[in-house]
């Protein structure tokens, strides 16, 4: 695979993938961009824009819209990369589309940039992969993730994000394909804590837009933020990720860019809840996804199931789907018991053990909680 020249088949003309294709051609990649949308297919030809999303865009000539049935076979196969910028809630069904399409003996690299856990089953998107195409495939996928607003990248403003997968080899190529000097690109091998903390983080961004949309200001944003990301990271280690890729751009890098903008879709969501809106109301006119809406609902289950302390997301949970008044919610949280800040894994880290013992105090215990 020639990394200078790739061809690239993006699924999803909606913000993302028409940005990310953007990206792509800007870099001589030859790219295809998917909707299933024939009037978004029509327009791009013809006026290299999208009518519908970044509409103050010209994309490059060179980018060619298809659609809007399926991709046929023999595109499928003549790309060396298929991108997938489509919300969670569609990607079982386009990979059930994908799978019969592939050769098998040479697979493109796939990668993903949705940010969601998968409602009605509460998958991830690896697991996703895993039952609609089998191991072989999950085993080199790439996640894409980090803070990231398409407007920006589409200005070439200086952006940076997480490249995972569970082969290194593809998280470098993933990489390289997308490395640019307005673009950088990290490597990792945890898939999972990637996508756990693209998807959880629009949670927490909903959270932060219902504090500002009641009027709260920064102080309490920044504390939404920083207990935001506790939740994530506990959330993410009882599944076992590692705690570290939350400090990661796609862990506390795109939390803090989500819950501080109102580009954010998830900040909007909340912001509109604060102030009075329904949520009925809010998505029919938002115009676009906004995964945390979705993802509430299946982190729930989640929660409950790994037996985490997570308050923040579940009053977010109870806003969204049972009614539960927002300001009412903030009083709530405000007055749960006070509790120890750091949760450790079990023996890791005991803060600064040297210097309490120089000081004679590393007698003093504290006991462990994990709430
Ligand atoms: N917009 C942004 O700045 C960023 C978005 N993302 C993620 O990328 C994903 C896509 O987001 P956006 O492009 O912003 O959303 P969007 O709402 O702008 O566009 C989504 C596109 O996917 C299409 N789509 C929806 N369901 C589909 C299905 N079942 N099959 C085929 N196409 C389908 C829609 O028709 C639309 O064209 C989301 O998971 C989002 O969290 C990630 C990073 C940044
Ligand atoms: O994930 C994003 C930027 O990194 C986009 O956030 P929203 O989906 O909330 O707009």
């Amino acid at each position: 695979m020639d990394y200078d020249r790739s061809k690239v088949l993006v699924f999803g003309a909606g913000n993302f993938g028409s940005c990310l294709a953007d990206h792509l051609a800007d870099s001589f990649h030859t790219v295809y961009l998917w909707s299933r949308d024939e009037k978004i297919v029509r327009h791009f030809n013809q006026y290299h824009r999208n009518p519908e999303f970044l509409q103050d865009h010209v994309f490059p000539e060179s980018i060619t819209a298809v659609g809007p049935e399926f991709p046929s076979e023999s595109i499928i196969r003549h790309v060396d990369v298929l991108l997938f910028a489509i919300p969670t809630e569609g990607v079982r069904e386009t990979l059930t589309a994908l799978k019969p399409r592939l050769d098998e003996k040479n697979l493109p690299l796939l990668i993903f940039v949705n940010k969601g856990i998968e409602i009605s089953t509460h998958a991830l998107t690896l697991e996703i992969i895993v039952d609609t195409c089998g191991p072989d495939i999950a085993k080199v996928a790439a996640f894409i993730s980090g803070p990231s607003f398409a407007k920006e990248i589409v200005e070439r403003q200086p952006t940076s994000v997480s490249v995972a997968s569970l082969s290194k080899k593809h998280a470098e190529r993933a990489s390289q394909l997308f490395h640019q000097p307005w673009f950088r690109c990290y490597t990792g091998d945890d898939p999972i804590g990637v996508e756990l903390a693209g998807a959880l983080k629009n949670v927490y961004a909903i959270a932060a837009g219902m504090s500002d949309g009641l009027g709260f200001e920064n102080n309490t944003r920044a504390m939404l933020i920083t207990r935001g990301l506790a939740e994530m990271s506990r959330i993410g280690t009882a599944y076992g990720a590692s705690p570290l890729t939350f400090l990661s751009l796609a862990g506390v890098g795109d939390l803090f860019l989500t819950c501080s903008s109102s580009t954010s879709r998830n900040y909007t969501v909340g912001y509109r809840l604060g102030k009075g809106e329904k949520l009925d109301y809010i998505i029919e006119t938002l115009g676009s996804v906004a995964e945390g809406v979705t993802t509430a609902k299946a982190l729930r289950t989640i929660i409950s199931k790994l037996d985490v302390a997570a308050p923040i997301a579940t009053a977010v949970y109870e806003v969204l789907y049972e009614g539960g008044d927002v300001a009412e919610k903030a009083k709530l949280l405000m007055n749960l018991p006070p509790i120890r800040e750091i949760d450790l894994p079990d023996g890791a880290g005991k803060p600064a053990q040297q210097l309490l013992k120089k000081l004679e105090l590393d007698s003093v215990e504290y006991e462990t909680t994990s709430s």
